[in-house]
């Protein structure tokens, strides 16, 4: 959409993970009939002016044209965003996973509408923080190395460090009323249940 490409904003796909529970790649696993980490790849095409992927083991994407930056803090999904915050040119990355079947849309446009005044901005429902698809500035560089310095490599736990605008469960509620939004797909059992979704 229009205002959201205006913005200074990459779009980075973490395909970095081991995919232990899942048993194979869960970025290149056929879910309906596609690679399950295209429809992240189609949403972030639409909505921001450059898209990566983030991971070692690039080769795996030839032929999608798009460039992948390899982990520079290899072993965790903040190793990832970590790497795509030092990598890209614009001043925000959007990040996400790459095993989101139902990846939302107004979810995305409404996040990047929230920027104003913030560090970050990350969706929060009754589950907790959604740090795997969310809005960081390159101002969460610091505070993310800090932190995997120390050993840590917690997805949120620089959070207090920088300014944070939480979109709570009651905003997600709306923009997603099926509440599909964040499903994940960890492993054989979670493709099975939400084939049957939607
Ligand atoms: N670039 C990058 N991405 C990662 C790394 N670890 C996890 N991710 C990504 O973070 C997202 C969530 O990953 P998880 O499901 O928690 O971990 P996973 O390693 O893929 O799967 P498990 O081995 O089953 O835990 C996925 O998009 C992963 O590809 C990493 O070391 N580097």
């Amino acid at each position: 959409m229009p205002e959201t490409r205006a913005l200074d904003i990459t779009g980075a796909i973490l395909v970095g993970g081991k995919s232990r529970r899942m048993g194979r790649d869960k970025a290149l696993l056929e879910f309906r009939g596609r690679p399950l980490f295209e429809r992240v790849l189609d949403l972030f095409r639409e909505s921001f002016p450059q898209v990566v992927l983030v991971g070692n083991q690039g080769e795996r994407f030839e032929g999608y044209g798009v460039h992948v930056l390899p982990d520079l803090v290899p072993g965790s999904s903040l190793g990832g965003i970590y790497t795509a915050l030092a990598s890209v040119q614009t001043e925000w990355v959007f990040v996400a996973s790459c095993d989101l079947p139902f990846p939302s849309r107004a979810v995305l446009h409404h996040l990047c509408s929230l920027s104003e005044g913030c560090d970050a901005v990350v969706p929060r429902t009754e589950h907790g923080y959604e740090p795997l698809f969310a809005l960081y500035s390159r101002r969460c560089l610091q505070p993310i190395d800090e932190l995997l310095q120390s050993g840590d490599c917690c997805a949120y736990a620089w959070y207090p460090k920088v300014r944070v605008r939480e979109v709570g469960p009651e905003e997600i509620a709306a923009l997603d009323p099926a509440g599909i939004a964040f499903i994940n797909l960890n492993t054989p059992e979670d493709i099975e249940k939400t084939g049957e979704t939607q």
